[in-house]
């Protein structure tokens, strides 16, 4: 036992030399942050993300780590890196209309950047809730959107579309209106002309990730309308970057088609996936469980993702004008791939 515990503390050492390091790197990713926000450069930097990783695959072939390790590895350190490297921006006064999943996720950068934020909605116990969370302030939504300069709605789109949505811009002239829907047909239009009548200034925007905490340098795609000009898309754009976030300004034709790519298709095929191998599973009545490859288990972790969404994911699934197009194309890659099995197999 005794040298079972003089192994443990000999472990322990090298665990207070990790941790001692890891702080040290995050003190220079911290100064590297810095200087991008002074350069106005995005958090995120791809190819240096891939310069390092190659040579921590060196590194690791060099002292005979697994590459596994690396790639399991490096994207966590990646990930809290750049929450080291949002400094506080230039204080806005935003109000979050909603509480769900998504303003959490931007309520937490906010928070990073120690930004002014209140949080509103129909239930003022729930946003309060999610107040509470970040010490931000809950107020009426009226009160809110009078205080407020840039106003985000993480409302669904029936919400935006209704009688209730109405009242809240025709009390918000001169401010900034964006909404954060998945699939933006329906909305867009709808908002853009009372945007137009009622003379506040709608920039669209979609952030590309899921309601996940301190999503820090993930992409927002921003679609300006008729009622934002340049320079208001430009002080969005550098709002965005200095909270964190990856901006991508577009078009609404380019976002539609694009997410048809990036959440119809995989979204379909991971739900019908899902119930494949439900169905599988009992018919064949296996307890796959215990069978897990380490492919599977990636798969099976963004099966029960999507399923914690589907709400969102069938909403898309319907409102995305490219949607049965890329439907059918799914089906029918589907169906070559099972004939082409067949045909081998005679
Ligand atoms: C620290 C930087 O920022 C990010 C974090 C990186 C890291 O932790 O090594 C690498 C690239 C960036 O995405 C950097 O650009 O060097």
């Amino acid at each position: 036992m005794s040298e079972i515990n003089d192994l443990r503390r000999q472990i322990e050492d090298i665990d207070d030399q990790i941790v001692k390091l890891i702080v040290s790197r995050f003190e220079l990713v911290k100064k590297v942050g810095e200087i991008k926000k002074e350069k106005n450069l995005p958090v995120t930097d791809e190819k240096r993300e891939e310069e390092v990783r190659q040579r921590w695959i060196l590194l690791a072939r060099r002292y005979g780590l697994s590459e596994s390790f690396v790639d399991t590895f490096l994207p966590i350190l990646f990930s809290y890196s750049k929450i080291y490297e949002v400094n506080s921006a230039k204080k806005r006064r935003i109000v979050l209309l909603g509480y769900g999943g998504m303003a959490r996720a931007l309520a937490s950068l906010f928070k990073l950047t120690k930004q002014e934020v209140v949080i509103t909605g129909r239930d003022l116990l729930k946003a309060e809730k999610l107040s509470n969370e970040f010490n931000f302030v809950t107020m009426d939504i009226l009160n809110a959107i009078r205080w407020g300069e840039l106003i985000i709605s993480t409302f669904p789109p029936a919400v935006l579309l209704s009688d209730f949505s109405s009242k809240i811009y025709s009390n918000i002239k001169g401010k900034i209106f964006m909404d954060i829907s998945s699939s933006k047909n329906l909305v867009f239009p709808y908002i853009e002309e009372k945007s137009l009548k009622e003379n506040f200034i709608y920039v669209s925007i979609h952030p590309l990730f899921g309601p996940y905490i301190y999503p820090v340098g993930e992409r927002v795609a921003i679609i300006p309308s008729k009622s934002s000009n340049d320079d208001v898309v430009k002080d969005l754009v550098k709002f965005f970057r200095d909270n964190g976030l990856y901006p991508l300004v577009t078009t609404l034709e380019e976002h539609e088609k694009a997410m048809a790519i990036v959440q119809v298709i995989p979204h379909f095929y991971l739900l019908a996936l899902s119930e494949s191998i439900n169905k599988l599973s009992k018919e064949l009545d296996i307890d796959f469980s215990k069978y897990q490859t380490t492919n599977f288990r990636e798969v099976y972790k963004l099966i029960r993702k999507i399923n914690d969404i589907k709400d969102v994911i069938m909403e898309i699934q319907s409102l995305n004008p490219y949607a049965d197009k890329a439907r059918e194309l799914g089906v029918r890659e589907l169906n070559n791939l099972y004939n082409e099995l067949l045909e081998k197999k005679k």
